[in-house]
């Protein structure tokens, strides 16, 4: 059990997820601090998508509490939305609006006035290399493009606590770059989640990792230095089998 804490930024306690007969987070407990960047790893299938989307309010946690700055999230409250930005793996994008007019949807659906969210818009844009494009409408994108409408859509809130699926995936290598330069900017962001497979990009980003298998945090390590070491002890101590992580 997790004591409420004033401190942490995200405190989840004793979570449980099931779908049908499958476990797919058990008892799970773990709190976050404000500012705190986690690399969440594990195998195919260990949860760590679903607990994302449970943090995001996407999908309801069977039982357990979950609390932001103290708060506990009920359902449809407005806590998780205020406080949390989420991207899924797979950008939810309007296929028949351009990168404008998707990015200012999004502003008014967070409720951030569109003149103070624009200059952020008009550097993510930039430093994505995706001014050219942003009329162009986004059914017309190439997966890298979806990507990088994706995270800007994310980055620009500015959110206490950022959340992301594979955000690496699909990016180039000047994306990847710019990326990282982001998520190590602590101006821009603040407490972070990040799923990746990719060890050695989530070095570079995370303060420490967390390791999921079958919906249990089986580890945790408190410095990502030698993630992949690290990694590695963990799967022969755990017996884990992952075929999932880049060498
Ligand atoms: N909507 C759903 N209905 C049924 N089972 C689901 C659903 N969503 C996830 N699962 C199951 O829950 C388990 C955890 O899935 P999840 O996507 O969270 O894993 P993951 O750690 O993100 O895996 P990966 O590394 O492959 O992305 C898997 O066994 C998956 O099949």
């Amino acid at each position: 059990m997790i004591a409420t804490n004033a401190l942490n930024l995200l405190e989840l306690d004793k979570i449980t997820k099931a779908f049908g007969d499958y476990s797919a987070i058990s008892e799970l407990n773990t709190a976050v601090m404000p500012g705190e960047r986690i690399g969440l790893i594990g195998p195919n299938g260990a949860g760590k998508s679903t607990l994302l989307k449970i943090i995001a309010g996407i999908i309801s946690k069977d039982s357990g509490e979950l609390r932001l700055e103290g708060q506990q999230v009920l359902k449809n409250n407005d806590l998780a939305k205020s406080k949390v930005a989420y991207l899924p793996d797979e950008p939810p994008l309007y296929d028949l609006l351009n990168a404008n007019e998707y990015l200012e949807y999004t502003a008014a659906l967070w409720k951030i006035p569109i003149e103070s969210a624009e200059p952020k818009i008009k550097e993510l844009m930039k430093r994505y290399q995706m001014t050219d494009v942003s009329t162009l409408w986004i059914k017309n994108y190439s997966k890298g493009m979806r990507q990088k409408l994706g995270l800007i859509s994310v980055l620009f809130r500015g959110s206490p606590l950022l959340l992301l699926d594979e955000p690496f995936t699909a990016l180039d290598t000047d994306a990847v770059d710019t990326t990282i330069q982001y998520l190590q900017d602590r101006s821009f962001v603040h407490a972070a989640m990040i799923v990746s497979h990719d060890l050695d990009l989530l070095e570079q980003v995370a303060d420490r990792a967390i390791v999921l298998d079958k919906g249990q945090i089986i580890a945790e390590f408190p410095s990502c230095s030698n993630l992949k070491e690290q990694y590695e002890n963990a799967k022969r101590r755990f017996q884990l089998e992952d075929a999932s992580v880049q060498n």
